[in-house]
């Protein structure tokens, strides 16, 4: 296991910024931490790095203790801060040079600024010179030139353009194919359903949901499935006409018409998804009503819709 967060607790003050938070990271595997502003991912991180200790609970990196063995760990990770954070004087090509030499098997340095698209003109500036984008893929190459075992990258597409993105994520994956384990926070909920093996929830402090994204989205009963037809067709009525063993099938599927749009109907099953054989039943229902279905869509619900439903970023909270 490379990562082991057991119920820790970070303090500030009176503010309670991690309340108890549990979760793991198995070797090789990408774990996204979601959550929203002040949910508290880079307190966790920070623990999980070693800068500061937990006020209650335990944390094992890779297999140490990070804060009473923090030397022994900073060879083996490498931390991509929140917005770069690097010597605004120094020049992008001599930190990344200054930051292989520190490392016993360095990543050649010229190849990696290759990879990452950072060219001669952008290495020879100095860092209170790069643009957001640049800054953000020399701190991710930091990070990752003396090949290390776990990767901490707190939100690392953060005002990226869509190519400096795309380039982060297939740098990430080939991370991960080499069995590089990798911490990631975002706020990007697509970034999370395409990189992460893993997703862990929090909402102010707390864990509210952990899994893979298939496992999150299933959980969250989705598939939602949605038939244009005539309007005003008696849908509350279908699970009593629907008889024989397709019945079955249809049970506890909620079938409603948008009352802002006449015509949409809705179909929902609050145990899980609406599969083929309920949605085949619902639709033979809709053609004995001699109904002239002019649409079908199938909708799988994404992360964000789980994300939204999870936190408080919900309307009216
Ligand atoms: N050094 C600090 N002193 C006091 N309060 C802090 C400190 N660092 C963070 N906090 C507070 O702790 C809470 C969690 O902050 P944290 O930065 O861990 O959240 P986050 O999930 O990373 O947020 P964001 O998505 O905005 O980066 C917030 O209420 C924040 O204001």
């Amino acid at each position: 296991m490379a990562l082991d967060v057991d119920s820790v607790v970070v303090r500030y003050g009176d503010t309670t910024a991690v309340d108890g938070a549990s979760f793991a990271l198995d070797g090789g595997r990408v774990l996204a931490l979601l959550g929203p502003n002040g949910a508290g991912k880079t307190s966790l991180l920070r623990v999980c790095e070693g800068f500061r200790r937990p006020d209650a609970g335990r944390v094992t990196t890779l297999g140490l203790d990070p804060y009473a063995a923090r030397d022994r760990l900073m060879p083996r990770v490498g931390i991509m801060p929140q917005g770069g954070a690097v010597h605004p004087m120094a020049r992008a090509g001599e930190l990344l040079r200054l930051f292989a030499s520190y490392a016993a098997d360095p990543v050649d340095p010229a190849y990696l600024a290759r990879t990452l698209e950072l060219g001669d003109d952008v290495l020879r500036r100095q860092c209170r010179r790069l643009s957001g984008g640049e800054l953000q893929r020399l701190a991710l190459a930091l990070a990752i030139v003396g090949r290390p075992e776990l990767v901490f990258l707190d939100e690392p597409t953060a005002g990226m353009d869509v190519e400096a993105r795309h380039t982060t994520w297939a740098v990430i994956g080939q991370l991960r194919s080499a069995g590089v384990s990798v911490l990631l926070t975002t706020h990007l909920l697509d970034e999370a359903e395409r990189l992460a093996d893993d997703v862990v929830i929090v909402d102010r402090g707390r864990v509210v949901a952990a899994g893979t994204p298939a496992e999150l989205t299933a959980a969250a009963g989705i598939d939602r499935l949605t038939i244009h037809a005539d309007p005003g067709l008696p849908v509350g009525d279908i699970a009593g006409t629907i008889t024989g063993t397709i019945a079955g099938t249809i049970a506890g599927c909620v079938v409603t018409e948008a009352a802002e749009t006449p015509g949409r109907y809705t179909v929902d099953s609050p145990q899980g998804t609406v599969d083929a054989a309920a949605a085949a039943a619902v639709l033979a229902w809709f053609a004995r009503q001699g109904a002239h279905v002019t649409g079908v869509h199938s909708q799988r619900r994404t992360l964000e819709d789980v994300f939204l439903a999870l936190t408080s970023r919900r309307a009216g909270r």
